[in-house]
């Protein structure tokens, strides 16, 4: 038996349409949802990021900006540059590319983002909000799992979820939506001792580490489904090629369902983040929030 694959990029192109048309009837009424995308420093991954989602959001109908700072841009200079979009009408969302150069306090940037267009999800208020089981910007990274989950599982209620790592983006508002659909959520980390046990627990396991192939076919659950979060370029047969934190190969035999990468969760993640600028729109205007399009 080998598992099915979720098909990320096909099911990205589904979320992409459904944006286009709220933006379509929201054009009518003359409203253009508008994303700022922030980028410091020149990290080649980052920009291929950072274009795919300006393309996209384009291809969306929206209106997109890009503000590609220099490395050595300081604290109050990337303050000013958020306090400009947080004024700004026109801009419902604003993304500032992690990681930030060691030299900026990424928290105070995060937080000085107004939290109504923090289409990220990473503002402490989203946070708080996401956490509490109130309406919230959610990370969109996590939000693209739950779709892709819930479309494949339906209800979700009293499986176990295994989420392997525990990062503010990925890990931890993973945990909390699953939570939210009354999984019994386990969240590992690189202190978890017998991490092939616990991993072996999951009728849903997500994989968010960042360690090419780390978790092997014999720490799943056969007919897990399997969510791969990890974006990792390595080198080998002498070309570089992206794989993800879970062993695809042996992974497949033992699941019923698993996302590849490259096609799984990254395409998602942009989708979602066309999503939230689109529902941050509807709000800033008190119009009604599209549906099936946020948690
Ligand atoms: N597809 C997409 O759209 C996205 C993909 N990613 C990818 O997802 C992966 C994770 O990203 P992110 O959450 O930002 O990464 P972080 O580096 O912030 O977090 C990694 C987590 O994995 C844990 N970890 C590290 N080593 C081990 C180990 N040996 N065993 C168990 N747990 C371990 C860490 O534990 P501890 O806390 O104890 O250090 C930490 O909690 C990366 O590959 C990244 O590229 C990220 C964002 C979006
Ligand atoms: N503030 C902030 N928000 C983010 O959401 C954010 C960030 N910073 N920093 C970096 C990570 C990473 N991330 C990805 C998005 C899409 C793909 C994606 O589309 N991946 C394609 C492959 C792309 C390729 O070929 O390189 C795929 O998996 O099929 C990957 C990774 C968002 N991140």
């Amino acid at each position: 038996m080998t598992a099915e694959l979720i098909d990320g990029k096909a099911f990205s192109v589904r979320v992409r349409g459904l944006v286009g048309a709220h933006v379509t009837r929201l054009a009518a009424q003359g409203i253009v949802p508008g994303l700022a995308v922030v980028l410091v420093g020149e990290d080649p991954a980052s920009e291929v990021y950072v274009r795919n989602k300006g393309i996209q959001t384009r291809e969306a109908g929206m209106n997109s900006w890009e503000y590609k700072l220099p490395a050595d841009t300081s604290q109050e200079a990337l303050m000013a540059q958020v306090a400009a979009l947080n004024a700004d009408p026109a801009v419902h969302g604003i993304l500032v590319q992690l990681p930030l150069p060691k030299h900026l306090d990424s928290e105070a940037v995060i937080n000085a983002i107004d939290p109504s267009k923090d289409v990220d999800g990473f503002h402490i208020l989203n946070v708080g909000l996401l956490g509490t089981g109130q309406k919230a910007m959610v990370p969109c990274t996590p939000l693209g799992c739950l779709m892709m989950l819930r479309d494949r599982l339906g209800d979700l209620s009293g499986l176990n979820a295994v989420v392997v790592g525990r990062s503010n983006i990925v890990g931890k508002p993973m945990a909390q939506l699953l939570l939210g659909e009354s999984c019994t959520v386990t969240v590992a980390h690189s202190r978890t001792r017998d991490l092939a046990e616990v991993c072996r627990r999951a009728d849903i396991l997500v994989a968010a580490v960042g360690r090419p192939r780390m978790i092997p076919g014999d720490w799943i659950k056969p007919g897990a489904t399997v969510i791969d979060v990890g974006i990792n370029r390595i080198s080998e047969d002498g070309r570089t090629r992206l794989v993800g934190d879970v062993d695809f190969d042996s992974a497949v035999q033992v699941a019923s369902a698993i996302t590849p990468v490259p096609g799984g969760v990254g395409p998602m993640t942009i989708a979602c983040l066309l999503a939230n600028t689109l529902t941050a729109c509807c709000r800033a205007h008190g119009l009604p929030e599209p549906e099936g399009l946020t948690v």
